[in-house]
């Protein structure tokens, strides 16, 4: 899949394959040394997060195990709604736990915020994010993030784990969507 197969949709690729790979060893790395001797749950957050969890997993060396969350507040728009909901929850119970969350992106920080809250709520030894794409605007939301691949403008992006009405997910690069495909 390249950028040519999506024809006319594609305005411009912001991330390459190769440039969110690089990062992705960084971020990698950087975990595996401040959680050097524990184990580590990491947490994906369904959908999105897919790509990120396959190929920051892979690269990291510690002991992990993998969990799964899936919530929504988007719907099938560009806007967030505000309203988190659970459509499936861990399988693990987080008692002593250290969790790493692991997103595609963090926008409004909605999701974020009201999932570490969560998660906090559930007796954890420690509850951190990790996340491949960050725009401005979550810097406006008390949420911290300890691990960020890039910080990105404030447009709707996709690829690479983020769709558009549920198209573009599996693109390996990120990029932006020409204005007449959302109606702008
Ligand atoms: O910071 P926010 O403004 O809350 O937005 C970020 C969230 O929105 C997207 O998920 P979405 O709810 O669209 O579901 P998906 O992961 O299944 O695509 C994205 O994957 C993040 O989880
Ligand atoms: N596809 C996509 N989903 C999002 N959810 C929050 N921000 C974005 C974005 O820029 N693109
Ligand atoms: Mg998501």
């Amino acid at each position: 899949m390249d950028a040519r197969d999506m024809g006319e949709d594609l305005e411009k690729i912001l991330l390459t394959e190769e440039q969110i790979g690089t990062r992705l060893e960084e971020m990698a790395a950087l975990i595996d040394a401040d959680y050097a001797g524990r184990e580590l749950l990491l947490v994906g957050v369904l959908r999105g997060a897919v790509m990120v969890m396959a190929d920051l997993s892979r690269r990291m060396h510690l002991p992990i195990q993998m969990d799964w969350m899936a919530v929504s507040s988007y719907g099938s728009g560009t806007k967030s709604s505000g309203v988190v909901r659970i459509l499936k929850d861990l399988d693990n119970d987080l008692t002593g736990r250290d969790v790493l969350i692991v997103e595609d992106i963090i926008d409004s920080g909605l999701t974020l915020s009201w999932l570490v809250a969560n998660l906090r709520s559930r007796g954890p030894a420690s509850v951190e994010i990790a996340t491949l794409l960050r725009k401005p605007e979550a810097a406006k939301v008390d949420v911290d993030v300890r691990y960020v691949g890039f910080d990105i403008p404030p447009e709707f992006v996709v690829g690479y784990g983020l769709d558009y009405a549920e198209r573009y997910r599996h693109l390996p690069f990120v990029g932006t969507l020409a204005p007449h495909v959302y109606g702008g």
